[in-house]
């Protein structure tokens, strides 16, 4: 057995939307992918270029046309993923308070009223949202309504975090601290995680390994690139800037 376990194969994945049998048009064409338990993975591409698409599949909202996906959890269904949004508005219940968003899985899971509150006291502390679970969405800023979110993608213990663009909203200073939030609740729960961006440096900062897309049509990922920094990662130094280089010469190589 392998130190560490795959929790993500993915094997010569195609993705076509065309109904025309004859001429299909290729979103995704030829995605190899494999992702080890624990791993913080980043898939960067351009606007457009299918990464959503990739992550939907792998999140199970989309179907392969082409390939093989293997998911390795101990949970057998959905459940052993969860899913964080780029809005958190257009997720979240804005009729519910904090906890009670964080809670609304595990109610409808049926789980007793006592568990939920200890469970979500739980999320709402590793999230730093201590003092507003009786707040509504509304009246939260962006950052901690994507707090919210992440709380309640983490309540039900998922274990992988696919997450597409969720800071990608967010005004520069709060993206910068929720990535940090972010590595350190990573740190903390073990969780796989999947990240989608468009972005070199916020790739840089969060992951372990970035799978690098080509353009679309036929996208696939073409290159991946180990992180080796570590955490949490300095934007100033010459190491940063030379991984920067580095990614970026792979977008350069396709003229992007
Ligand atoms: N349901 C769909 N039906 C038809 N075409 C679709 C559908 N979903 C996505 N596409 C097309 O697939 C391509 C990839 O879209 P996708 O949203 O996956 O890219 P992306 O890399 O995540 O883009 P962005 O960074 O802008 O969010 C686009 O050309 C898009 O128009």
């Amino acid at each position: 057995m392998p130190a560490i376990a795959d929790a993500i194969i993915l094997k010569n994945g195609a993705k076509t939307f065309q109904q025309d049998e004859d001429s299909p048009t290729y979103v995704l064409k030829g995605v190899d992918l494999t992702i080890e338990k624990g791993q913080f993975y980043i898939l960067l591409g351009p606007s457009g270029c299918g990464k959503s698409t990739l992550l939907n599949i792998i999140a199970g909202f989309l179907e392969l046309s082409e390939g093989n996906l293997e998911i390795v959890t101990s949970n057998t269904n959905r459940d052993g993923r969860g899913f964080v949004f780029q809005s958190a508005d257009s997720a979240l219940f804005p009729w519910l308070t904090v906890e009670e968003n964080i809670a609304f899985g595990l109610k409808m899971k049926k789980v007793p009223t006592e568990e939920r509150k200890k469970i979500a006291e739980h999320y709402i502390k590793l999230t730093g949202l201590t003092g507003h679970a009786k707040k509504f969405p509304d009246n939260l800023s962006g950052g901690m309504k994507q707090r919210v979110q992440l709380a309640r993608v983490l309540a039900n213990e998922p274990e992988i975090l696919l997450m597409d663009e969720p800071f990608g909203a967010l005004d520069a200073m709060t993206r910068r601290s929720m990535q940090n939030e972010l590595i350190r609740i990573w740190r903390e729960t073990n969780k796989t995680i999947i990240f989608v961006t468009h972005d070199i440096q916020e790739a840089i900062i969060l992951g372990q390994k970035i799978g690098i897309m080509s353009v679309g049509p036929s996208s696939k990922i073409t290159t991946t690139y180990d992180v080796k920094l570590s955490y949490p990662r300095d934007l100033t130094t010459a190491e940063f800037n030379d991984c920067y280089r580095r990614v970026q010469a792979h977008f350069e190589d396709y003229g992007i």
